[in-house]
């Protein structure tokens, strides 16, 4: 499949003032079912990564976001058809997140992170950025 028809899916990484990271359960039935991911979904067409990012953040959990960066990107061949997903570290919010769409939603310790509950590509995500501390200089450095 060429490169420009490929799906994106865009997710946001966003922190509380605790340093905790905010988490939701994808539902039963879904691709990686009753795995923990990062609140996103599938940017539609027309649409840029941050109006995809506002748009989810608001459907699935309620809060406004800005101030997005770019900190991991991976093409992932799917469980049906492949995308490329790009995650982004959000660093402002407004509201109190809930699961918008039934959903668990929650907000963890780093200490707490068992990667292997998330899909593989959030997987490399949490190994690359956060299980390395790399977060704490993107907010607080
Ligand atoms: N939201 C989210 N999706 C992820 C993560 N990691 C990962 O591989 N994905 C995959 O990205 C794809 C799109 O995400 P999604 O299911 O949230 O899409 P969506 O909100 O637009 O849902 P929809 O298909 O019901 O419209 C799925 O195949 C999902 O498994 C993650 O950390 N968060
Ligand atoms: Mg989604």
């Amino acid at each position: 499949m060429p490169d420009e028809q490929i799906k994106h899916v865009v997710c946001g990484v966003i922190f509380n003032e605790y340093g905790q990271v905010l988490v939701g359960r994808r539902r039963a039935g879904v691709d990686y079912a009753n795995s923990l991911e990062f609140p996103g979904g599938k940017v539609e067409h027309h649409e840029t990564h941050e109006q995809a990012l506002i748009r989810e953040f608001e459907e699935e959990v309620g809060i406004t976001v800005a101030n997005f960066k770019l900190i991991y990107e991976q093409r992932v061949n799917g469980t049906s058809e492949p995308f490329h997903i790009y995650f982004y570290l959000i660093k402002d919010f407004f509201g109190q997140p809930y699961g918008a769409e039934g959903q668990e939603v929650f907000w963890l310790n780093v200490d707490e992170i068992d990667y292997n509950r998330f899909p593989p590509a959030t997987q490399l995500l949490i190994q690359n950025f956060i299980l390395t501390n790399n977060y704490l200089n993107e907010i607080y450095g």
